[in-house]
Parts: structure tokens; sequence; C-alpha cells
């Protein structure tokens, strides 16, 4: 039975969400963002293990322990993360591969700035993959006009038939995903995200529809919306 793993990439500067803490770690409704997204998996129990993967500064200074306070256990030791996201997600990868996790295992990558990840959509994920032997990731049918600018001027409009926002997690063998990483890394392709190197690889994986609320925090703005999105959710429950 392949085990099921989580590479959370949390290396990130967060240049454009701005202040002076990476947003990874900036409070949302009483916890650091990467608190909100680690619990989701570790609160999971078909998940064997979570990867971390942190700035090698905060990792270093042991930064992150006085962040996420004893009570959170992770059971594998993070490790550095790379210039990025993608070198990060190798890094996380090969870690999850020291540890022992097998060729053949799934691995989910999620980004650490989307803490309002839905169980309900990780559960439709993960019950998605027997049937995804090409792998498989959640996203979204884009339901706006979509606009080509330059220089703030439209140049006309994309057509959108057809066309999904990409979400995450995104879900892949480790061995194939470690090594399509590292073949578009070495083309110097553009990866952001790993369908995109798999794709490269002829892999076609499966979009499974989630939920809109699953936002990445990039901007100031965006904290408050998942915090808001995070209340809204409390009170449902
Ligand atoms: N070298 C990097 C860059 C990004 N990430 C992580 O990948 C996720 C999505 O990336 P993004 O939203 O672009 O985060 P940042 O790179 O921090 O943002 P910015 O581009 O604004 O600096 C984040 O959880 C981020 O921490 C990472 O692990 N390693
Ligand atoms: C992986 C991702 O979240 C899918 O939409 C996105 O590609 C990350 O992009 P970023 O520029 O690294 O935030």
């Amino acid at each position: 039975m392949n085990r099921i793993w989580v590479v959370i990439p949390a290396g990130g500067k967060g240049q454009r969400f701005g202040g002076s803490q990476a947003k990874q770690y900036v409070q949302l409704r009483g916890q650091p963002v990467l608190a909100h997204t680690l619990n989701i998996f570790l609160q999971e129990p078909r998940i064997a293990g979570v990867q971390l993967v942190l700035p090698e500064e905060d990792l270093r200074s042991g930064f992150w322990r006085e962040l996420l306070g004893e009570q959170m256990v992770l059971p594998l030791a993070p490790v550095s993360g790379g210039k990025q996201r993608a070198d990060s997600v190798r890094l996380g990868l090969e870690a999850l591969q020291a540890a022992g996790a097998a060729d053949t295992d799934w691995v989910l990558v999620h980004d650490a700035a989307r803490p309002c990840l839905r169980s309900a959509d990780l559960h439709s994920l993960l019950d998605s993959l027997p049937d995804s032997p090409q792998g498989a990731l959640l996203g979204i049918p884009v339901a706006d006009t979509l606009k080509r600018e330059n220089n703030a001027v439209s140049l006309g409009t994309v057509d959108r038939e057809g066309l999904w926002r990409a979400l995450t997690p995104q879900a892949f063998p480790l061995s194939a995903l470690l090594a399509a990483l590292r073949v578009a890394q070495a083309a110097d392709s553009p990866i952001t995200d790993e369908a995109s190197a798999m794709e490269l690889q002829g892999w076609r994986p499966r979009l499974i529809q989630g939920h809109g609320d699953n936002i990445k925090i990039t901007l100031g703005d965006d904290l408050a919306l998942a915090a808001a999105i995070l209340a809204a959710r409390d009170e449902e429950n």
C-alpha cells in the first residue's frame, strides 16, 4: 500500500506581501499562518508524515520552534529550502527519500501560504488518488474574463474556455516528481507548480475541483481575507 506524504514549502520571503515578517509566520486568528496549514495535514490520519521546508536562516536559528510552540510535534525534522519554490519542493522530496519514503509513495505538495484549505477538498484529492495514475491537483475553473496586459493597457481578451486556476495540494508519486523537477530545473524551465514539471514529462494529471476560498496569501490584503474565511468557517461549524 503506497503511503501518502506531504511537503509544505514554507521557504519563501513573502516579498509581495510586504511587512517585517515573512507571511507564513504572521499571526492569523491567534496562530501563525504556518501552524494553520500544518494542522490541516497533521490531523489527517491518511498522511504518513509532513515534511516542512523553511528558509535556511530560520531553520538555523531555531526560530520556527518558538513560533510553532511545544504543542506542535513534527515527526520529520524540517529542512532548508532553496532560491525558488521548485528548489524548496525538490529539497523536501529529497528529505522524504532520505527518511525512507518509497519511490512509488504519493507526495502532496501544499503551499504554507494556503491556510484555508478545506478538509473536504483535501479528502476529495486523497479519494481521487487510486484513479489518478498520472497524479492530481486541486483547481478551479476560471470564472472571470481574462485580459493580456502590457503597461496597464489591455492588449485583448484571453479565451477562458477550458482554463483552470491551479491550487494546491498537488499529488504525484515521489520519484517521478523528483525526477521531473530535476529535469525542469536543469533545463531552466519556468516551473511555478509541480504539475507543470510533470506536464513537461508528458503527464496529464487530473484536475479535482476545489473551492475558491483556498486562497494563497500573497499580498498584504490577503491576510484579512484569510481571517474572514476562517471566521466564517468557524461560524458554520
Ligand atoms: N524559495 C521559495 C519560495 C517560495 N516558497 C513557498 O512557496 C509557497 C508559494 O510561494 P509564494 O506565494 O510565491 O511565496 P513567496 O515566494 O514567499 O512570495 P513572494 O514571491 O511574494 O516573495 C509559499 O508558501 C512559500 O513560502 C518556498 O518554499 N521556497
Ligand atoms: C503552486 C501555486 O500555488 C499554484 O497556483 C502557485 O503556482 C505558486 O506561485 P508562487 O508565485 O510561487 O506563489
